[in-house]
C-alpha cells in the first residue's frame, strides 16, 4: 500500500491487565473511511483510545497527516485536547443545558478561527440540521442527537474523526435515518474517519478500508472490498458473507426500474430500491451481492429468469460447515463470493482456475 505522508501511523502497545494486550504497528490512509472491525473485546475502542491521546500506549508512536501526537522515542506527548481531532461515541455527550446552537458554538471555541477548515454553516448543512438549532438536546431523537454531535465535532476542523459504534445505540429505524448522512460526509468531506463497528452493513456502506483485529492485533487490512471477499475472512461472517462491486449507472430501463451498472466484470443490472431517489447515467453506485445470492454454471444458461449471467474463473473455495462450500471468484477482476452446496461443487468439478458463469440473483445497491 502506498506510504504517503498523510497516512496515519498508528504503532501503539497498551496492555490491560493480565489477559489483554492491544499489539499493532499499522500504517492505514490519511483519506477516506476506514472501519475498524473485529469482535467484542478484540481492541477497537481501545485503539481509537489511544490515538485520542486518552491511553497512553507504551510503547507508542502516532503520526496524523504528518503531525506528530506521539513519539517516545522523540519524548513526544500531545495530550488530548492538543490533537486535532473530533470524537463521537455510541451515546451523544452533549450540554443538556445548552441548545444545538449553544453546543455547535462550544465546539467552535476550541480552535482558533485561523485554524478552521469545516466553517459551522458547512457542517450543519453537512448533518441537514438547521432546523434543530433552537432545540435544547432533550427535544430531539437518538439519531438527531448523533447528527448535532457529528456536526460539533466537524466544527472543530478535525485532522482526524474517530467514531466509535455511533450508530450502536440506535434502533433500526433510527439507523437507517442517520446512514445515508455518514455517506455524505464520506464522500463529501476530506477528513480522515475510524470508525468503529459491529455491523457488516455499516462496514458495506460506508468504508473505503477495512481494518481486521482480534485479541488485540491487526490481523488483515487493505481496500474493504477486497477484504470482504478473502475466503478466511468471509467464513466468518455466516449467512452475511458476500463481495462488494463499485461501479458506474450505465442506463436506467425505467419501464421496469432495473438499473444497469457497468463494473471491470461487466454490467450488472439491479432492482431500483423503492423510496430512494432515482439515480443518474453516469451515477457512482456500490452494491452489495451476497454469496447465497450467487450459483455456478459451466455453460451460460438460455431461458432463465436470472438477470446476470456473468462470465468468471475460480480463484479458491473452502468448505463452509459438512454441507456448503464458499466458493471465491473473479470477474474481470472484480472479486465475488458464491455459496454452493458441497454436491454441487463436486458436480461441477470446481477447481482453481476453472472458468465459470456466476449466476447473480440478488443484488443490493447500497449508496
Ligand atoms: N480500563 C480497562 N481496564 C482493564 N481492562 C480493560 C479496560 N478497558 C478495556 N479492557 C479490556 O480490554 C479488552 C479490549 O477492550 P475494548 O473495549 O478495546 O474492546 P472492543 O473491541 O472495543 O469491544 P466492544 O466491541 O465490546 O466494545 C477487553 O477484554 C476489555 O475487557
Amino acid at each position: 500500500m502506498s506510504t504517503s505522508p498523510d497516512d496515519l501511523a498508528l504503532c501503539a502497545r497498551v496492555r490491560h491487565g493480565a489477559d489483554f494486550t492491544l499489539d499493532v504497528d499499522l500504517r492505514l490512509p490519511g483519506q477516506g473511511v476506514t472501519a475498524v472491525f473485529g469482535s467484542s473485546g478484540c481492541g477497537k475502542t481501545t485503539l481509537l483510545r489511544a490515538v485520542a491521546g486518552l491511553t497512553r500506549p507504551a510503547p507508542g508512536r502516532i503520526v496524523v497527516a504528518g503531525e506528530v501526537w506521539q513519539d517516545d522515542a522523540a519524548r513526544i506527548w500531545r495530550p488530548t485536547h492538543q490533537r486535532p481531532l473530533g470524537v463521537v461515541f455510541q451515546e451523544a455527550s452533549l450540554f443538556e443545558h445548552l441548545t444545538v446552537q449553544g453546543n455547535l458554538d462550544f465546539g467552535l471555541k476550541r480552535v482558533p478561527a485561523a485554524q478552521r477548515q469545516v466553517s459551522l454553516p458547512h457542517a450543519v448543512d453537512l448533518l441537514g440540521i438547521g432546523h434543530l438549532l433552537g432545540r435544547r438536546p432533550a427535544q430531539l431523537s437518538g439519531g438527531e442527537r448523533q447528527r448535532v454531535a457529528i456536526a460539533r465535532a466537524l466544527a472543530t476542523s478535525p485532522r482526524l474523526l474517530l467514531l466509535d459504534e455511533p450508530l450502536a445505540a440506535l434502533d433500526a429505524a433510527r439507523k437507517a435515518e442517520v446512514l445515508p448522512w455518514f455517506e455524505r460526509l464520506a464522500r463529501e468531506l476530506r477528513t480522515p474517519m475510524l470508525y468503529v463497528t459491529h455491523s457488516l452493513d455499516e462496514v458495506a456502506r460506508l468504508a473505503d478500508h477495512l481494518l481486521l483485529l482480534k485479541d488485540g492485533r491487526a490481523v488483515a487490512q487493505g481496500p474493504v472490498a477486497g477484504l470482504l471477499a478473502r475466503l478466511d475472512i468471509a467464513q466468518s461472517h455466516g449467512d452475511a458473507a458476500g463481495a462488494l462491486i463499485d461501479g458506474v449507472v450505465e442506463r436506467i430501463e425505467a419501464d421496469y426500474q432495473l438499473l444497469h451498472v457497468r463494473f471491470a466484470g461487466g454490467t450488472i443490472q439491479c432492482v431500483h430500491a423503492p423510496g430512494t431517489p432515482l439515480r443518474q447515467p453516469g451515477e457512482r453506485v456500490r452494491l452489495r451481492v451476497q454469496a447465497r445470492d450467487v450459483s455456478l454454471t459451466l455453460r451460460a444458461a438460455q431461458d432463465t429468469s436470472i438477470l446476470n449471467v456473468l462470465p468468471a474463473s475460480v480463484t479458491s473455495l473452502v468448505a463452509d460447515g459438512p454441507a456448503q462450500t464458499l466458493v471465491a471468484l473473479d470477474a474481470g477482476g472484480t472479486p465475488l463470493l458464491a455459496r454452493v452446496t458441497r454436491k454441487s461443487a463436486d458436480a461441477l468439478g470446481l477447481a482453481p482456475g476453472q472458468p465459470v458463469f456466476a449466476q447473480i440473483k440478488g443484488v443490493a445497491v447500497l449508496d
